[in-house]
């Protein structure tokens, strides 16, 4: 498989999940600039965390403007496997690759903790390496975290059982607990937690590791 890592200005997290790719699952990856416009050669495209655009207007609201949002859109669409995590979360909420928002933490002030997360959801292309309701530890890092959305939307998230990842101590007053959830279709995911953090013993967890395997395991021709 072929991953492309985007690259905005302000995205701090693009090495470390270029490091998750090259060195934790083995696999071909690319740094692809935000400015490009051809993503037609990758299989899975990550969008990093970090502060795009220095976080202005909304964490992700001008990112979701750039040149390479295009592509991304239509490989959405093709069914091609999307990652954002947290910035990266961010931006596809804001392109509205996935429904709700992320606003600021309860609390007001950035996060920046493990977190024990609930695997909801183990029958996506993101999580079949894990077993159901596995607890796994993952960093958080953020200050407009707290996933929000109307309660239509939230119903309709646990009909299709879209929410995959939970925090079992809510850090920032997301709407049920959620950290992290997939579109309808199942191919894009967003999360706040960063398993690029989480993929090794030296980092203090590589329960972030399986995340990344477990997409190997989708076949991209079907
Ligand atoms: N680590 C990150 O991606 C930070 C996300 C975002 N800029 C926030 O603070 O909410």
């Amino acid at each position: 498989m072929r991953f492309a890592v985007i690259s905005f200005p302000g995205s701090n997290c693009d090495n470390d999940l270029y490091y998750a790719i090259k060195d934790g699952i083995r696999e071909n990856c690319d740094m692809v600039s935000s400015e490009d416009t051809n993503l037609n050669m990758y299989d899975v495209i990550l969008l990093p965390g970090g502060f795009s655009f220095g976080d202005y207007l909304r964490s992700g609201a001008i990112a979701s403007l750039s040149p390479i949002m295009k592509s991304i859109k239509e490989a959405a669409n093709n069914g091609k496997i999307i990652i954002g995590i947290c910035n990266g979360f961010q931006i596809l909420t804001e392109s509205h690759l996935l429904p709700g928002s992320l606003i600021k933490n309860n609390n007001m002030q950035f996060v920046s903790n493990w977190e024990k997360l609930s695997v909801s959801n183990n029958q996506t292309i993101f999580t079949n390496e894990y077993k159901k309701n596995e607890q796994i530890n993952i960093p958080v890092a953020h200050g407009e975290g707290h996933y929000y959305c109307d309660q239509d939307t939230l119903a309709s998230l646990k009909d299709n059982h879209q929410i995959v990842f939970t925090y079992n101590n809510n850090p920032n007053g997301s709407i049920s607990d959620i950290a992290g959830i997939v579109n309808k279709e199942g191919n894009v995911l967003g999360m706040m937690p960063h398993p690029e953090r989480a993929v090794e013993d030296i980092l203090g967890s590589k329960d972030g590791l399986k995340l990344f395997k477990s997409i190997l395991n989708h076949n991209v021709r079907s």
